[in-house]
């Protein structure tokens, strides 16, 4: 269930379209305010999702060590520009007890993450988190690497720069062997 308010957004988007000296009415934009509150509504869908609800179906399967998903393509917004930021995220963990989670509920776990106003910082951290509140597995380890278009497009004018982040959770936060071995697993 969306709690998007189409219309309050159709109202700001003529508003802004007006203060940058466009007419709002002009056949090219005058559904442009509707195309942006629906746009908006998918953009940020995952503020009505809790990344943990994907992980409560487990599968009982005795494997406790590294399982690795990499290169899931995300979409997220910066939320001090609201421009997009994007790039891959990828997700270890090393499961505990036989809770082994589906690998899809991974990739949802980031989509849900990222479909919000972000900081690429607080994706990482609360994919990690919330893998480590469900299934309490050994360890976690999460790395994103993103391009920012306020960084390129804008301000600094950086197109090529990548931001790269990580959170470390469980064993893994000592375990250095195991955290290269995920990071040439990524790598290869
Ligand atoms: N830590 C972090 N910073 C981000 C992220 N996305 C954008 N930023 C940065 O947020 C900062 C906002 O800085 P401000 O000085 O408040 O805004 P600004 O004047 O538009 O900054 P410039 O981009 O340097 O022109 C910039 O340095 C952006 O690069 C992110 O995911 N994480
Ligand atoms: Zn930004």
């Amino acid at each position: 269930m969306s709690n998007v308010n189409y219309e309050q957004i159709e109202q700001a988007v003529r508003l802004i379209l007006e203060a940058i000296g466009e007419d709002p009415n002009r056949e090219g934009l005058v559904d442009t305010p509707k195309r942006v509150a629906k746009m908006y509504a998918e953009m940020f869908s995952g503020l009505n999702e809790d990344p943990k609800e994907h992980f409560q179906t487990v599968f009982s399967e005795e494997h406790e060590e590294l399982v690795l998903v990499k290169d899931i393509p995300f979409f997220s917004m910066c939320e001090h520009h609201l421009v997009p930021f994007f790039g891959v995220a990828h997700v270890a963990y090393i499961p505990r007890g036989g809770k082994v989670t589906g690998l899809s509920k991974l990739a949802r776990a980031v989509e849900a993450v990222a479909r919000r106003p972000q900081l690429q910082e607080r994706i990482t951290a609360t994919v990690a988190d919330a893998i480590v509140e469900t299934l309490d597995p050994h360890g976690v380890m999460v790395v994103v690497e993103a391009e920012h278009m306020c960084m390129t497009m804008r301000g600094v004018k950086k197109p090529g720069a990548k931001t790269v982040t990580t959170a470390v959770r469980g064993s893994l936060e000592t375990d250095s062997t195991a955290r290269a071995e995920i990071l040439s697993l990524i790598k290869g």
